[in-house]
């Protein structure tokens, strides 16, 4: 088979990705509950390029959603970085006040959660709440903040956006509301993405869409993502590298091809050896969640 040169070109793009300045790093992070004096994350370090993505997996309890609300400068009551560095475009966002956090939030990096109804407001048309985003965040008027929020409707790939931009959360489903939440998370044009168990209540059509959306937008728009799932699958199908968290400790971490086919620690073979069962294979061979789509 020859590769086509669209293929080829992106490929260079991704080369040049790789070798670009890490947008996102974790040095040796670690994180503690002061209620309790318990460090909960015993120190997880990533370096995430541009147009990469990086998947944090592991079981439920395991640090992921506190990493990541670490690099998100948003750490629950209680929770403290106590040891380590997160570095955004090269700052350590210790050194950031609260005002500089607000700022970057958007349109630096930016998330997407499990469960996206309870992140928009039921009595305000998803629109209106998508424009708000633009109008903070941008400085667009009324009228432009339309035009752009039914631009990003389209572009997160709802099938009618104006009408969408019309309807309220209820009126829309599970699928189109994570969507809704993808276009307001990358409102602003943050550089990282991070989706933790974005797609894990959708079920497995919609999920593969999802997926296909985030990979499309990192290659398009050279998004670093950071992806974190209990689902083995969902980080083989889409992330440059690994980290398997175990107990708030990063038990392994390398290339996603590498630990997936050579797993050096026990607790990985044993997630792969139960992602077996519901096929991870046709992932670990690089099938594209459009071949999911169909096999769903
Ligand atoms: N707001 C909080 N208050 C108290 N404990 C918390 C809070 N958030 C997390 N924890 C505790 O910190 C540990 C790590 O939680 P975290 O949410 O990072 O795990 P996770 O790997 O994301 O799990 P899951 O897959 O279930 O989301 C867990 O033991 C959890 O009980």
């Amino acid at each position: 088979m020859t590769t086509a040169p669209t293929d080829l070109a992106r490929e260079q793009d991704r080369d040049d990705d790789i070798r670009a300045a890490p947008v996102l790093s974790l040095r040796d992070v670690r994180i503690a509950d002061t209620a309790t004096d318990r460090e909960i994350v015993h120190g997880v370090g990533f370096d995430l390029r541009p147009g990469t993505t990086i998947g944090i997996v592991g079981e439920s309890g395991s640090g992921k959603t506190l990493t990541c609300r670490a690099a998100l400068g948003i750490l629950p009551p209680h929770f403290e970085i106590t040891g380590g560095h997160v570095e955004l475009e090269g700052t350590d966002t210790a050194t950031l006040t609260t005002k500089q956090w607000t700022r970057l939030r958007g349109t630096t990096i930016a998330a997407v959660f499990q469960d996206p109804a309870s992140y928009l407001n039921p009595s305000i048309r998803v629109g209106a709440q998508l424009a708000e985003v633009l109008r903070v965040k941008k400085g667009l008027n009324r009228r432009e903040a339309r035009r752009k929020a039914i631009e990003l409707l389209r572009t997160v790939h709802l099938r009618d956006p104006e009408l969408s931009y019309d309807q309220y959360p209820h009126e829309l489903s599970g699928g189109m509301l994570q969507r809704v939440l993808i276009a307001t998370a990358i409102a602003a044009e943050p550089r990282v993405l991070i989706a933790d168990e974005a797609t894990t209540a959708l079920d497995v059509t919609v999920q593969a869409e999802i997926l296909d959306l985030l990979a499309d937008l990192r290659d398009r728009a050279g998004l670093a993502l950071v992806v974190v799932s209990h689902d083995l699958a969902v980080v083989a199908q889409l992330c440059d590298e690994v980290l398997v968290m175990k107990e708030g400790t990063v038990v392994e971490q390398g290339p996603t091809n590498e630990v997936l086919h050579a797993p050096r620690h026990a607790y990985t073979r044993l997630l792969i050896a139960e992602h077996e069962l519901y096929g991870l294979e046709r992932f670990r061979t690089g099938t594209s969640a459009a071949s999911v789509k169909e096999d769903a």
